[in-house]
């Protein structure tokens, strides 16, 4: 069984710093479906390119099977690891749906971290990322924040009921945030 943790929040909270420093610090190994899928896109033989900007751009989700794949094989590649931060994922229900189907019943998913950060911060953010990312634009950060709103905050909801989610604002430097999301770790490894 793989150990996972889902990192979410809108885009700019910070969950690719943070999970970095995971990575570096506590041996889980940092998946990020947004990075899995840009190279995926750049991928020479790719018949999904085309089709995974378009998404990006547009600030809407790739289909699961496409996303939960790259997930797959990334995990398969990492089996010695620790645990996993599956970063940015699941978006919406058919993510939520189709990693179920798929990874269900390989998977022991230990917690939700949730990067809370107010929607304006997060688009600065992204606009002073400096990553040259074609998303990282006033157009295409509007409907990504739409789609956060209506479609990945629900998923959060899901796994609060579930008493899944750790929450941590990360509207605060990122050492702060970084110490908060430590102790979170250190009481799910504790149990
Ligand atoms: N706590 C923080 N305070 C200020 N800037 C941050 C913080 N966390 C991340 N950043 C910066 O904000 C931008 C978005 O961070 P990133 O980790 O890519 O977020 P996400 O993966 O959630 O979109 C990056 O330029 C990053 O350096
Ligand atoms: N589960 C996912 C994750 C990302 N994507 C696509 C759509 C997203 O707007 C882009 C960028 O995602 P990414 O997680 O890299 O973005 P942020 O780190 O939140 O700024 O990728 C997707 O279709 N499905
Ligand atoms: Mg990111």
């Amino acid at each position: 069984m793989y150990k996972v943790v889902f990192v979410l929040g809108p885009p700019g909270s910070g969950k690719g710093t943070i999970c970095a420093q995971i990575q570096e610090n506590l041996g889980y190994v940092h998946l990020s479906a947004g990075d899995l899928l840009r190279a995926e896109r750049e991928r020479e033989g790719s018949q999904f390119g085309a089709l995974i900007e378009n998404h990006i751009r547009n600030g809407s989700i790739v289909p699961v099977e496409i996303t939960c794949s790259l997930l797959e094989i990334a995990m398969i590649a990492r089996e010695d690891a620790n645990g996993f931060l599956i970063d940015g994922f699941p978006r919406n229900e058919d993510n939520l749906a189709g990693w179920k189907r798929q990874m269900g019943e390989k998977v022991n998913e230990q917690f939700v971290l949730f990067l809370s950060c107010p929607v304006d911060v997060c688009i600065d953010r992204c606009l002073h990322r400096g990553q040259g990312r074609t998303d990282d634009n006033v157009d295409s950060l509007k409907k990504r924040v739409d789609t956060y709103n209506q479609s990945t905050f629900p998923i959060i909801e899901h796994f609060e009921k579930l008493g899944m989610v750790r929450e941590v604002n990360s509207e605060r430097p990122v050492n702060e945030v970084y110490a908060d999301v430590v102790k979170v770790f250190a009481a799910a490894n504790q149990q």
